[in-house]
């Protein structure tokens, strides 16, 4: 992509509204622009990240054998009235009425509709186990949205639905997916941690936050500082056997939010140099719900004695657009973004720092040529800007690799190649740096 070409509306200031790091660099790094309180619309550069992440959940969900679907934002009242949550639920959900009157609803979550659409055509406990996902827009009028993405009202979440016959069957299931949230957040560069938490509004009796450690999290954590060691399973890990030595593993070290978090067994189970108080952002919860949406959704499968019985269910959810606003809270310093290289909008960037003279314009045109015909993302700063400026908008917007090409390094059939995440530098011929990024 030519810079020249792109739409990047860099700010030069920092938004006075900004309160968060995370909700700063998205604005100065031209990635979204608020359209109203809590939704915003997502310029090309913040979009080009959301759609990374948005692949990797997907490719873990696929992995761990869920089967993606697609879900309609619109739900009608009726629905949630089955299973009691339309009053419950509160001044959160977007009520909304068509030109006939009927009474619909911009979905905060998908349990009453999967639980619909499952009623409509499993009866048996031959198809369990069974996992259905989505990558939707949800929303929630939130009372104070704020720090951007972090809390929006219209957000991207992923969130899956799993059913099976019994419990045992639906901790199966449930692990299932505690594995490949492991697996999904750690291939965006970040440490997501796995703690006990409330079920809240979704309900059940068993629930999981995965949270990252972050100081403007909203979450208070408590946790032992061995589980920021522990590792995190391989691509081949095998889904269908014996997943509770994994399980084991990570819950048996202490971890827990402020709201289930016990001070005496912490105490006493931490040594306390390995004690952790500290904040975090939640970016995944997975729960289990038993029969709480079968019983009342009459979701019953006829099991293996012919007698029908309701479902065991369990909800996973992702928050992909708040998983942006996260990374950057993980990944930054005072000269902007470092994108992981797995979500970054773009894997390198070629600035030109003497834009008109031949031999740079030249260089910079075929490196520019033959990264692309690799198939690296490439941003090319063809712009007329002056090299100080092309440094500080490429360390902003946060592109793993630049190549700087000069007069100077290409008389010595150089240029300059600046990893982003720690700042080291090194001069290598053009040729090389193909190589070294394709
Ligand atoms: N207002 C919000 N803005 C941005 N992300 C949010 C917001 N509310 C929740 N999320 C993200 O969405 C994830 C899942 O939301 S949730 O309420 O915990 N779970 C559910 O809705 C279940 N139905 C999971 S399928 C959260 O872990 C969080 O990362």
């Amino acid at each position: 992509m030519r810079l020249s070409r792109f739409f990047l509306p860099i700010l030069k200031e920092n938004p006075k509204e900004a309160e968060i790091v995370s909700h700063r660099l998205m604005l100065r790094a031209g990635m979204m622009r608020q359209e109203a309180a809590g939704i915003y619309a997502w310029l090309p550069l913040g979009f080009r990240v959301l759609k990374k992440i948005e692949q990797i959940v997907r490719e873990e969900q696929d992995r761990a054998g869920a089967l993606e679907l697609l879900m309609p934002t619109l739900q009608l009242a009726d629905l949630w009235r089955e299973s009691g949550r339309y009053d419950a639920y509160g001044p959160e959900m977007l009520r909304i009425l068509d030109r006939h009157k009927r009474e619909l609803l911009y979905g905060p979550t998908n349990e009453e509709m999967i639980t619909e659409i499952f009623r409509s055509y499993i009866k048996s406990y031959k198809n369990l186990p069974l996992n259905l996902y989505h990558i939707q827009w949800k929303f929630r009028d939130e009372q104070r949205p704020r720090f951007g993405v972090m809390r929006g009202r219209e957000f991207l979440m992923k969130d899956a639905y799993s059913f099976d016959l019994d419990e045992a069957g639906a901790r199966r299931s449930y692990n299932k997916m505690f594995v490949a949230y492991l697996r999904t957040f750690a291939r965006m560069g970040l440490k997501a941690i796995p703690m006990r938490a409330e079920t809240g509004p979704i309900g059940g009796d068993l629930s999981h936050e995965f949270i990252v450690l972050a100081e403007t999290g909203e979450s208070g954590v408590y946790i032992n500082r061995d589980v920021l060691d522990l590792p995190v399973p391989g691509a081949d890990v095998d889904y269908d056997g014996d997943l509770t030595p994994i399980i084991k593993q990570w819950t048996s070290v202490y971890a827990a939010t402020e709201d289930v978090h016990e001070a005496a067994r912490f105490e006493q189970e931490v040594p306390e140099a390995k004690r952790l108080n500290t904040r975090g952002i939640e970016v995944g919860q997975i729960f289990y719900f038993g029969t709480k949406y079968s019983e009342t959704m009459k979701a019953m499968v006829a099991g293996p004695d012919g007698v029908d019985v309701p479902i065991h269910g369990g909800s996973y959810g992702v928050g992909v657009s708040r998983l942006v606003g996260a990374i950057i809270e993980a990944c930054h310093d005072d000269a902007g973004i470092k994108w992981p290289e797995a979500v970054a909008p773009f894997r390198a960037a070629i600035l030109n720092l003497k834009q008109g003279d031949a031999a740079v314009d030249g260089a910079c045109e075929q490196l520019y040529r033959e990264l692309s015909a690799k198939g690296v993302d490439v941003l090319y700063d063809d712009t007329d800007q002056r090299a100080g400026a092309k440094f500080a908008a490429a360390d902003l917007i946060g592109i793993p690799w630049q190549i700087l090409v000069g007069p100077k390094g290409l008389a010595d059939g150089k240029v300059e190649v600046k990893r982003r995440s720690d700042g080291s530098r090194d001069n290598m011929s053009p040729a090389d740096v193909v190589a070294k990024l394709a």
